[in-house]
Protein backbone atom coordinates (compact mmCIF):
# COMPACT_ATOMS: atom_id res chain seq x y z
CA UNK A 1 0.00 0.00 0.00
CA UNK A 2 1.13 3.42 -0.93
CA UNK A 3 2.96 5.18 2.28
CA UNK A 4 1.62 9.10 2.71
CA UNK A 5 2.94 11.02 5.46
CA UNK A 6 1.40 13.81 6.78
CA UNK A 7 3.85 16.69 8.10
CA UNK A 8 1.69 17.98 11.14
CA UNK A 9 2.10 17.84 14.60
CA UNK A 10 -1.15 19.21 15.90
CA UNK A 11 -3.28 15.85 16.89
CA UNK A 12 -6.81 17.70 16.40
CA UNK A 13 -5.98 18.46 12.51
CA UNK A 14 -4.88 14.83 12.56
CA UNK A 15 -7.74 13.38 13.66
CA UNK A 16 -9.74 15.40 10.47
CA UNK A 17 -7.23 14.45 8.37
CA UNK A 18 -7.82 10.75 9.00
CA UNK A 19 -11.67 10.87 8.62
CA UNK A 20 -11.15 13.19 5.72
CA UNK A 21 -8.76 10.67 3.82
CA UNK A 22 -9.73 7.26 5.93
CA UNK A 23 -11.74 5.52 2.38
CA UNK A 24 -8.12 6.09 0.31
CA UNK A 25 -6.20 2.99 -0.55
CA UNK A 26 -3.02 4.54 1.25
CA UNK A 27 -1.03 4.02 4.55
CA UNK A 28 -1.36 7.63 6.04
CA UNK A 29 1.12 8.04 9.03
CA UNK A 30 1.30 11.55 10.87
CA UNK A 31 5.12 12.68 11.90
CA UNK A 32 4.45 10.80 15.42
CA UNK A 33 3.37 7.23 13.50
CA UNK A 34 6.80 7.71 11.27
CA UNK A 35 9.03 8.47 14.19
CA UNK A 36 10.08 12.10 13.46
CA UNK A 37 10.67 14.58 15.15
CA UNK A 38 12.03 17.48 13.42
CA UNK A 39 11.10 20.96 14.34
CA UNK A 40 10.70 22.54 10.99
CA UNK A 41 10.55 26.70 11.05
CA UNK A 42 7.27 28.22 9.56
CA UNK A 43 8.99 31.06 7.98
CA UNK A 44 7.53 31.67 4.72
CA UNK A 45 4.73 34.90 4.36
CA UNK A 46 1.40 33.10 3.22
CA UNK A 47 -0.19 29.73 4.06
CA UNK A 48 0.77 28.44 0.75
CA UNK A 49 4.49 28.82 1.43
CA UNK A 50 4.62 27.67 5.44
CA UNK A 51 1.93 24.46 3.47
CA UNK A 52 5.12 23.93 1.13
CA UNK A 53 7.99 24.77 3.58
CA UNK A 54 6.62 21.87 5.89
CA UNK A 55 5.90 19.16 3.08
CA UNK A 56 9.42 19.41 1.38
CA UNK A 57 11.82 19.57 4.32
CA UNK A 58 9.97 16.49 4.79
CA UNK A 59 10.04 14.72 1.67
CA UNK A 60 13.18 15.72 1.48
CA UNK A 61 14.33 13.82 4.57
CA UNK A 62 12.22 10.59 3.66
CA UNK A 63 12.17 10.58 0.16
CA UNK A 64 7.93 9.40 0.76
CA UNK A 65 5.27 11.39 -0.55
CA UNK A 66 4.29 14.02 2.19
CA UNK A 67 1.30 16.25 2.64
CA UNK A 68 1.30 19.40 4.90
CA UNK A 69 -1.07 21.52 6.37
CA UNK A 70 -0.69 25.53 6.66
CA UNK A 71 -4.07 26.99 8.28
CA UNK A 72 -5.49 29.88 10.44
CA UNK A 73 -7.88 32.11 11.44
CA UNK A 74 -8.34 35.50 9.61
CA UNK A 75 -10.69 38.42 11.54
CA UNK A 76 -11.60 40.83 9.42
CA UNK A 77 -12.08 43.71 11.93
CA UNK A 78 -8.30 42.79 12.87
CA UNK A 79 -6.88 43.13 9.66
CA UNK A 80 -6.90 39.50 9.25
CA UNK A 81 -4.86 38.75 12.35
CA UNK A 82 -3.98 36.24 13.91
CA UNK A 83 -4.10 34.90 10.27
CA UNK A 84 -0.78 32.75 9.40
CA UNK A 85 0.39 33.18 12.78
CA UNK A 86 -2.95 31.15 14.50
CA UNK A 87 -0.71 28.85 16.69
CA UNK A 88 1.71 31.15 17.63
CA UNK A 89 -0.96 33.92 18.51
CA UNK A 90 -0.08 34.86 22.45
CA UNK A 91 2.81 32.35 22.61
CA UNK A 92 2.54 28.74 21.40
CA UNK A 93 1.60 27.62 24.91
CA UNK A 94 -0.81 29.79 25.65
CA UNK A 95 -4.47 27.59 25.92
CA UNK A 96 -6.86 28.61 23.97
CA UNK A 97 -9.29 29.43 25.99
CA UNK A 98 -7.20 32.38 27.01
CA UNK A 99 -6.67 33.17 23.26
CA UNK A 100 -10.11 33.08 22.22
CA UNK A 101 -10.75 35.26 25.52
CA UNK A 102 -8.50 37.63 24.47
CA UNK A 103 -9.94 37.92 20.94
CA UNK A 104 -13.60 38.26 21.69
CA UNK A 105 -12.27 41.04 24.19
CA UNK A 106 -10.41 42.80 21.10
CA UNK A 107 -14.02 42.56 19.06
CA UNK A 108 -15.73 43.99 22.32
CA UNK A 109 -18.52 46.49 20.92
CA UNK A 110 -18.43 45.57 17.27
CA UNK A 111 -21.49 44.56 15.30
CA UNK A 112 -22.15 41.09 14.10
CA UNK A 113 -21.75 42.73 10.40
CA UNK A 114 -17.72 43.51 11.01
CA UNK A 115 -17.50 40.06 12.94
CA UNK A 116 -16.76 38.56 10.13
CA UNK A 117 -14.00 35.72 9.60
CA UNK A 118 -12.89 32.89 7.83
CA UNK A 119 -10.41 29.63 8.39
CA UNK A 120 -8.31 29.28 5.69
CA UNK A 121 -6.51 25.82 4.89
CA UNK A 122 -3.43 25.26 1.97
CA UNK A 123 -2.49 21.93 1.50
CA UNK A 124 1.10 21.01 -0.18
CA UNK A 125 1.84 17.77 -1.37
CA UNK A 126 5.19 17.39 -2.20
CA UNK A 127 6.34 13.96 -4.37
CA UNK A 128 9.50 12.23 -4.21
CA UNK A 129 10.14 13.35 -8.11
CA UNK A 130 10.55 17.04 -6.83
CA UNK A 131 7.01 17.89 -8.11
CA UNK A 132 4.88 20.07 -5.02
CA UNK A 133 1.10 20.94 -5.47
CA UNK A 134 -0.92 23.58 -3.03
CA UNK A 135 -4.46 24.00 -3.07
CA UNK A 136 -6.01 26.11 -0.50
CA UNK A 137 -9.86 26.47 0.88
CA UNK A 138 -11.90 28.79 3.18
CA UNK A 139 -14.41 28.03 5.42
CA UNK A 140 -16.86 31.80 5.90
CA UNK A 141 -18.26 32.63 9.42
CA UNK A 142 -18.22 35.45 12.11
CA UNK A 143 -16.67 35.31 15.57
CA UNK A 144 -19.18 35.10 18.33
CA UNK A 145 -19.43 36.09 21.69
CA UNK A 146 -18.65 33.37 23.70
CA UNK A 147 -16.88 30.04 23.53
CA UNK A 148 -19.39 27.39 22.61
CA UNK A 149 -19.41 23.86 22.36
CA UNK A 150 -17.08 20.78 23.19
CA UNK A 151 -15.47 19.69 19.42
CA UNK A 152 -12.95 20.61 17.15
CA UNK A 153 -9.98 22.59 18.36
CA UNK A 154 -8.15 26.15 19.04
CA UNK A 155 -10.73 28.36 18.16
CA UNK A 156 -13.61 26.50 17.04
CA UNK A 157 -15.63 27.29 20.27
CA UNK A 158 -15.34 30.94 19.27
CA UNK A 159 -16.07 30.76 15.31
CA UNK A 160 -19.79 31.00 14.88
CA UNK A 161 -21.35 29.72 11.19
CA UNK A 162 -24.55 31.71 10.92
CA UNK A 163 -26.16 29.32 8.47
CA UNK A 164 -26.22 26.45 11.06
CA UNK A 165 -26.84 28.94 14.11
CA UNK A 166 -24.49 27.60 15.91
CA UNK A 167 -20.01 27.07 16.35
CA UNK A 168 -17.63 24.81 14.35
CA UNK A 169 -17.01 23.33 18.03
CA UNK A 170 -20.85 22.51 18.17
CA UNK A 171 -20.85 20.42 14.67
CA UNK A 172 -19.79 16.86 14.83
CA UNK A 173 -16.46 16.20 13.22
CA UNK A 174 -18.10 14.53 10.03
CA UNK A 175 -20.43 17.67 10.59
CA UNK A 176 -17.27 20.36 10.58
CA UNK A 177 -15.41 17.91 7.90
CA UNK A 178 -18.39 18.21 4.91
CA UNK A 179 -17.68 22.55 5.28
CA UNK A 180 -14.69 22.96 6.53
CA UNK A 181 -11.58 25.03 5.06
CA UNK A 182 -9.79 21.60 5.68
CA UNK A 183 -12.27 19.18 4.41
CA UNK A 184 -12.28 21.41 1.11
CA UNK A 185 -8.77 21.46 0.18
CA UNK A 186 -7.93 17.60 1.48
CA UNK A 187 -10.89 16.68 -1.40
CA UNK A 188 -9.60 18.96 -3.84
CA UNK A 189 -5.58 17.41 -3.63
CA UNK A 190 -6.63 14.12 -2.84
CA UNK A 191 -7.29 12.63 -6.25
CA UNK A 192 -2.79 12.70 -6.50
CA UNK A 193 -2.43 10.78 -3.79
CA UNK A 194 -4.10 7.63 -5.03
O1 LIG B 1 -10.32 26.15 15.80
C1 LIG B 1 -9.66 25.83 14.83
N1 LIG B 1 -10.19 24.96 13.94
C2 LIG B 1 -9.58 24.61 12.80
O2 LIG B 1 -10.10 23.80 12.03
C3 LIG B 1 -8.30 25.20 12.58
N2 LIG B 1 -7.43 25.10 11.59
C4 LIG B 1 -6.40 25.88 11.92
N3 LIG B 1 -6.59 26.48 13.11
C5 LIG B 1 -5.70 27.41 13.81
O3 LIG B 1 -4.58 27.65 13.00
C6 LIG B 1 -3.40 27.03 13.54
C7 LIG B 1 -2.66 26.34 12.44
O4 LIG B 1 -1.28 26.62 12.48
P1 LIG B 1 -0.34 25.62 11.71
O5 LIG B 1 -0.90 25.36 10.36
O6 LIG B 1 1.05 26.09 11.81
O7 LIG B 1 -0.53 24.27 12.53
P2 LIG B 1 0.09 23.77 13.90
O8 LIG B 1 1.28 24.60 14.25
O9 LIG B 1 -0.99 23.69 14.88
O10 LIG B 1 0.55 22.28 13.52
P3 LIG B 1 1.56 21.85 12.33
O11 LIG B 1 0.70 21.22 11.29
O12 LIG B 1 2.24 23.10 11.83
O13 LIG B 1 2.50 20.88 12.95
C8 LIG B 1 -3.93 26.03 14.53
O14 LIG B 1 -2.97 25.71 15.52
C9 LIG B 1 -5.14 26.75 15.08
O15 LIG B 1 -4.73 27.78 15.94
C10 LIG B 1 -7.77 26.07 13.54
N4 LIG B 1 -8.44 26.38 14.66
MG1 LIG C 1 2.65 25.02 12.80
Amino acid sequence: MKKVIFATGNEGKMKEIREILGDLDIRLLSLKDAGITADIEENGSSFEENAVIKATAIRDLTGEIVLADDSGLEIDYLNKEPGIYSARYMGEDTSYHIKNANLIERLNGVPDEKRTARFVCAIAAAFPDGTVRTVRAAMEGRIGYEEKGENGFGYDPIFYLPEYGCSSAELSMEEKNKISHRGKALRAIRDELQ
